[in-house]
């Protein structure tokens, strides 16, 4: 299971456009790359949130419905303005693409499981050419509850057909390894993700790599244990 934001393909240029767009459309100053790495991980409803409580004017009061409305329509613009972007400002990560196909090549079930949006999922995917690899594409709305709840990982094998002590979850964030840790599966955390402004190595996991393709050398070499 290969998580897609921070893993697969860097994606804050897109959030970055995406969100500049939506900021200024309401009327907001839009935030700095290092601000929005942060934020990046939970799902589009937890960044449109936390995007809007970061720029509220200093010392509005809104009351709870006028709140709800703001994201509502925050969401709607979002939303539109990353469907017309998807995938321009963003780049598939160094070996990500290399690692995949060694990883196949092993005879390896893969599937891309992201907290993002199907939607914008599924078009970012085919636009950097990594949607053939997988076997199963789930987003962030694909389940019942997100990463780092256990359910989406739970899911994910059943529909590889892998018991989840067999499976290995491939992310970038404390998000993915607490997700995994739950669901009972192995988990290994690329180096140069986003991972909501912490330090990674300090992260619970299995293992760290610097590229994708270092894991799928890995994986070739390991000899089986007893
Ligand atoms: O929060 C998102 O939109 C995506 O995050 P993920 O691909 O790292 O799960
Ligand atoms: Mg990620």
């Amino acid at each position: 299971m290969v998580d897609l934001d921070g893993t697969l393909v860097d994606t804050l240029g897109d959030f970055e456009a995406a969100l500049a767009a939506m900021l200024t459309a309401i009327g907001r100053h839009p935030l700095s790359r290092a601000q929005i790495e942060r934020l990046v991980g939970k799902g589009s409803e937890h960044l449109i949130r936390s995007v809007l409580a970061l720029t509220a004017p200093a010392g509005a009061q809104q009351d709870p419905a006028a709140q709800e409305a703001l994201t509502e329509q925050a969401w709607r613009y979002y939303q539109a303005e990353y469907l017309r972007i998807n995938g321009q400002c963003s780049t598939a990560y160094s070996g990500a693409e290399a690692g995949l196909k060694a990883l196949r090549a092993q005879g390896l079930r893969l599937a891309c499981l992201t907290n993002k949006p199907i939607a914008f999922a599924r078009p970012l995917l085919a636009a950097k050419g990594l949607e053939g690899y997988f076997d199963h594409v789930f987003g962030g709305d694909s389940f019942a509850r997100k990463k780092p709840d256990p359910l989406p990982l739970i899911e994910t094998c059943r529909a590889l057909r892998s018991a989840p002590a067999q499976t290995l979850m491939v992310g970038d964030s404390s998000n993915d390894a607490a997700a995994a840790r739950a669901a009972g599966c192995p988990v290994v955390l690329v180096t140069y993700g986003y991972n909501h402004g912490e330090p990674i190595r300090a992260v619970d996991a299995d293992g760290f790599v610097d590229r994708l393709d270092a894991l799928a050398l890995r994986a070739a070499t390991a000899t089986p244990t007893q």
